[in-house]
């Protein structure tokens, strides 16, 4: 993927496997926002493809990649501040409904019907991710914590196959890092698959099934934690000097 003269991905070769909490690691700049942006249609790549569950998405839409069952949270939260907790989630179940705005603007009956599911599921995500006790606040005045929670259920309502996560652990304090890291495991635990980019590698080394490393756009090295995190060229790449220099 390249913008004019800066190759943000090169030649980068992932495969993720269903059911699996896969972390992209990398330092600042490697190009993981940049994956994430291309699997979920914000780019189209100049070269290369995507697969999905048997579809190739690379340039498609992205509500049709969101219908396909991929979703998504983003490095800044991303909530209508005015909205609460609730209609936050059902604002994100949203891809999936029938009616849209017309049927909401009739009042047809399955779109009363869709709304009161909406409510019921909303609250059940919200829930799950542990904020359903502050559901009818706005999203503005929940904690931050909270807030990247509340995005979570948000991404869940689309009821993904692959939820992809955006440093959700930044700005969180420790015993939020905690549920958190609790939270993601669940998720995988319900069946789906986690593509996750974070920088705090306890987090990353405590949760992943398998870790891929990007530096400068390339893939320097992918294993399982313990293979990561003794490869001398992920060290180098984290330091900014050759692994063997003392
Ligand atoms: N829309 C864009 N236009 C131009 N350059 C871009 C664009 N998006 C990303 N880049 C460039 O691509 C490279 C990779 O950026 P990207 O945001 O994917 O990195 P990252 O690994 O997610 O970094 P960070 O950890 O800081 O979020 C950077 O050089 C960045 O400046």
């Amino acid at each position: 993927m390249r913008f004019g003269g800066v190759v943000a991905i090169n030649g980068l070769d992932l495969t993720i496997n269903q059911g699996e909490i896969f972390a992209l690691i990398g330092p600042n700049g490697a190009g993981k926002t940049t994956v994430f942006n291309v699997v979920t249609g914000v780019y189209r790549p100049t070269e290369g493809s995507v697969g999905f569950s048997g579809h190739r998405i690379d340039g498609k839409k992205r509500f049709a990649v969101t219908k396909l069952g991929v979703a998504r949270t983003f490095q800044n939260v991303r909530l209508f501040h005015n909205m609460t907790a609730r209609e936050n989630v059902m604002v994100g179940a949203d891809a999936h409904h029938r009616t849209g705005f017309v049927g909401a603007a009739l009042g047809l009956p399955w779109h009363r019907r869709e709304e009161r599911d909406g409510r019921a599921k909303a609250k059940e995500l919200l829930d799950f991710v542990g904020v359903s006790h502050r559901m009818e606040e706005s999203a503005k005045n929940l904690p931050y914590g909270d807030q990247r929670r509340l995005e979570i259920a948000r991404a869940l309502a689309t009821d993904p196959k692959l939820l992809l996560l955006d440093e959700p652990a930044a700005g969180m304090n420790p015993a939020e890092k905690i549920e958190l890291q609790d939270l993601i495991k669940r998720i995988r635990d319900t069946g789906r698959t986690v593509l996750l980019i974070e920088h705090d590698m306890s987090l990353v080394m405590g949760i992943s099934d398998r870790i891929a490393v990007l530096d400068f756009g390339q893939k320097i090295a992918e294993g399982l934690p313990a293979e990561v995190q003794n490869n001398a060229r992920v060290i180098e790449a984290y330091l900014g000097a050759p692994a063997d220099a003392s």
